[in-house]
């Protein structure tokens, strides 16, 4: 025999009730049946509505229950007709009669005790169970409805009635023992020993069909619901989330306990005592798989994860109570819970730090001020000798639980947990883990709570990792990015499993978002207006918001306002890949910043790209540095522009028209007088000169400036390349002259003993300086280990594509190590 519950969404309309026969029959092929329904989709919600519109004296209590009559007997005559369809509008009206002299009754008393809303609730189970029965009827099956309160026996302690197994299992061995029946069973309710209503708590249907389960010796029991299955997380916050095939009965109460919806935390206990497994079902899908919950030792090992599961409670409060004088006193625990359950406050989750200084306790918002109040009034003597203070109440929080068998014993799960938190940014309220290590739940900010459940079930569900990046700029880099990111991003989910999601993009008048990823073929045009998000403070406060995790600012601006930003970014535990040098070269104060929040931050800040675009010029001078290496001097040119200009010079270029071809390239600043005034090479040699250790200041940097000194006036950038020619000229005798004498001249730079400079130099023609072709960059890093030959490293130094390319690195090793 097999007990089938079928939940209230599996029955809200006259057609899912038909697909709910319609899976009946076929399994009354092969097996007895005993069938649980719940109340009708949101029918419990309204009942309880209309009892207490009627208990506030509200007569709106009467179109609740007209809205309910009209739902129910509409169903009924959806389905059926003619002498059936009058028999059962008949029971149906009889039940919608009782109901409103019910409610009418509260009405009048202006009274709604548990026992009254017990009854009340009772209604939906009833109705729905009196519905399916007669359509199974109909379709030719030998039906008959009972009702719970026939089976079941509880106390009499509302709302949640405690069973009285031996009562029950006689009740159910002698009214399920015609097999010739198909017993159609109200859920959720049951009666105390008098007769009267009682209800086996919200969702209570599931563990009606577990209790039935048990005491019928059923082989399996089936709970059939609206998803696939338990899921690994709640798939609606989680996308990533899978079903999981097979789950323990341990685990399965620890999910549910811990805020899982779809089994109540009770009706596993029944159904474990018997060793009878339980199915998850989905009525709308019942060729899926499900879940099969039951003992442990039939779960295939080579699957085994330590990890099976996390679930969230997203409100609750915490308690902390905390006090010098808790310290060492025995029975202060005691007073706390006898004092909270005498006032039938549950509580969810407990910690206590060994220190013995504070309790602290989450519990449903619902009963915080209750509890705030009858604690304050039982530690009422300590807190007035101020041995004890009074209770702390702190909001807004939520209850995280990570569940798994596998847990106990298997060390460096919880490293793993904390630390994805921590590269998160993910603080941590309160902890608690039980001894049998089979859940770690913890507290954290209700505005965390997604971040957390995400970040965790990348870390531990091996599912694929995803990066949310959030760039600042549209320009030139940013274009070249999203072309790579969008032509590579495939390649890195199939063969990486890392997702690279472009989630929110921006210039200084548009924002483009999609936390699943923008269209990288059509970003252009999902921007939209800034709206309330203007300036950089604007979009900080709106990546803030979203609090996606793994999320990386990436700044292709080459703004000084956004530079200033990292270390807010840091200490948020906001990973940064920056082109943008100007925090790098920035102020000293600013450098410091930066570098004192990287140190504390769980985060990365990476910015290979300011100095030679995507040469690894950074990474190979830390290397040399962190390896114990000396390094003498750093030679070579570093500007991408000023070499272009040199190399197309030695050509017989006209200076002014080569400025145009190099902006045309991609190779300029976003003002190519930040190339020509040296500004910008010296801006590297800064970068590199405070890698060296060197305190440097950007006017620290001897700079050569080749901006004419007619045009260093206020002018914009247009017109200022229309007068450039004046010096076309000039530099195309100077390339001659020098030529004469077997030299060149090329722009390149030095540091040396702290001291950079920058300028014009004349070079011997064979000189590898004057080598160089396009917008090569070349350094020469001349050290103790590389000192007869100079580690060299060269290559193109600017342009879109090689810069976003050093960029898109940067992001993918902080991927690596944020995943
Ligand atoms: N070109 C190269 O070879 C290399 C460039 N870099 C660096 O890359 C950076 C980007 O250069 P490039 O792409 O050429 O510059 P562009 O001028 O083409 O683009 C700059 C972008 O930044 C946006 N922007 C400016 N301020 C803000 C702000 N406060 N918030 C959001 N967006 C802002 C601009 O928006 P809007 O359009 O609205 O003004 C624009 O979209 C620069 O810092 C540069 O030094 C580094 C290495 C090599
Ligand atoms: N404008 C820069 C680009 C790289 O930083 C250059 O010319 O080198």
């Amino acid at each position: 025999m097999k007990i089938f519950k079928f939940g209230g969404t599996s029955l809200g309309s006259a057609d899912r009730i038909r697909n709910v026969s319609g899976i009946i029959s076929r399994a009354l092929a092969d097996d007895r049946l005993v069938i649980v329904i719940s109340a009708m989709h949101g029918v419990t919600d309204r009942l309880l509505e209309a009892a207490r519109r009627a208990c506030g004296g509200d007569s709106g209590y009467v179109a609740v229950h007209e809205e309910l009559a009209e739902r129910h007997l509409s169903v009924a005559a959806d389905l059926l007709e003619g002498q059936a369809l009058e028999e059962l509008s008949g029971i149906l009206r009889r039940e919608l009669e009782e109901l409103h002299d019910v409610l009418h009754g509260i009405f009048l008393l202006r009274e709604l005790s548990f026992k009254s809303s017990a009854l009340v609730q009772s209604f939906g189970e009833r109705m729905s169970a009196r519905i399916v029965a007669a359509w199974l009827r109909q379709a030719g099956l030998p039906a008959v409805y009972v009702d719970g309160r026939e089976l079941i026996v509880t106390d009499a302690s509302y709302p949640d009635a405690r069973l009285d197994e031996p009562a029950t299992r006689e009740r159910v061995a002698l009214r399920l023992a015609r097999e010739t029946e198909l017993a159609v069973v109200t859920g959720y309710i049951a009666a105390a020993a008098d007769g009267t209503v009682t209800t086996l708590g919200r969702g209570g249907s599931d563990y009606t069909a577990s209790i039935l389960g048990a005491a019928l010796g059923a082989r399996e029991i089936w709970i059939w619901t609206d998803v696939d299955g338990f899921f690994s997380a709640d798939p609606k916050r989680v996308t990533d989330a899978r079903v999981l095939p097979y789950i323990s009965y341990a685990e399965a109460m620890e999910l549910s306990h811990a805020g899982a919806k779809i089994l109540h935390p009770l009706a596993v206990q029944p159904a474990m005592k018997a060793s009878i497994p339980l199915i998850i079902k989905n009525s709308f899908n019942p060729g899926a798989a499900g879940t099969r919950i039951e003992r442990d030792e039939h779960r295939d090992e080579a699957v085994v994860l330590p990890v099976t599961g996390l679930t969230s409670i997203n409100t609750v409060v915490l308690l902390n109570l905390s006090g010098s004088g808790m310290v060492g006193v025995p029975g202060i625990a005691s007073r706390l819970f006898t004092r909270l359950a005498r006032h039938r406050i549950n509580v969810i989750f407990i910690s206590q730090a060994s220190s013995e200084q504070s309790i602290s306790l989450a519990i449903n918002p619902a009963q915080a001020a209750e509890a705030k109040l009858v604690l304050d009034d039982e530690f009422s003597a300590e807190i007035t000798a101020r041995q004890i203070d009074p209770l702390a109440v702190r909001r807004d929080l939520a209850m995280i639980a990570v569940v798994g068998n596998n847990m106990s014993g298997h060390p460096g799960v919880s490293a793993q947990l904390f630390e994805t938190l921590g590269k998160n940014g993910i603080n941590v309220i309160a902890v608690a883990q039980g001894v049998n290590e089979m859940n770690i739940s913890f507290v954290v900010e209700s505005h965390d709570e997604d971040k957390a459940l995400n970040c965790i079930h990348e870390s531990f569900f091996l599912s694929r990792r995803r990066v949310h990046v959030f760039i600042a700029g549209t320009g030139t880099i940013a274009k070249s990015l999203i072309g790579q990111i969008s032509a590579h991003r495939k390649k890195l989910q199939e063969e990486n499993g890392l997702d690279v999601v472009v989630a929110a993009m921006a210039n200084t008048r548009s924002i483009a978002f999609n936390p699943s990823g923008i269209d990288l073929e059509g970003w252009q045009d999902a921007l939209e207006p800034r709206g309330d998000y203007q300036g950089i403070d604007g979009y900080l406060r709106f990546i803030m918001e979203k609090n996606l995790h793994n999320t990386i600012f990436v700044d292709c601006t080459a703004s000084a306002d956004v530079a200033a930003k990292y270390p807010e970014l840091l200490r948020s535990d906001i990973s940064v890949a920056t082109a943008n040098k100007l925090g790098m070269a920035g102020p000293w104060p600013l450098y410091r910043a930066i570098r004192d929040a990287r140190r504390l931050s769980n985060a990365r800040f990476l910015y290979e790209t300011n100095v030679g675009a995507g040469l690894p010029i950074i990474n190979t001078l830390g290397d040399l540095k962190n390896s114990g290496d000396r390094i003498r001097s750093i030679e070579g040119v570093l500007s991408g522009t000023l070499s272009f200009i040199f190399n197309e010079l030695r050509k017989g270029g006209r200076f002014s028209e080569i400025v145009r071809s190099a902006r045309q390239a991609g190779y300029t600043e976003p003002d190519p007088r930040d190339d020509l005034s040296g500004a910008d090479f010296a801006r590297k040699f800064l970068i590199l000169g405070r890698e060296l250790g060197f305190e440097l200041e950007y006017d620290d940097v001897e700079c050569e400036s080749l901006v004419p000194e007619e045009l260093r006036g206020e002018m914009d950038v247009d017109t200022f390349l229309e007068r450039l020619s004046c010096v076309d000229d000039g530099y195309s005798d100077a390339i001659e002259d020098a030529g004469r004498e077997g030299m060149t001249i090329s722009f390149a730079g030095e540091i040396r003993d702290g001291k950079a400079s920058i300028g014009v130099k004349r070079v011997p023609l064979e000189s590898p300086l004057a080598g160089l072709s396009g917008s090569e960059n070349m350094v020469v890093f001349t050290t103790d280990r590389y000192l007869q030959t100079p580690l060299v490293v060269k290559g193109p130094g600017a342009g879109g594509e090689v810069t976003a390319g050093g960029v898109f690195a940067d992001i993918l090793r902080i991927a690596g190590y944020l995943v």
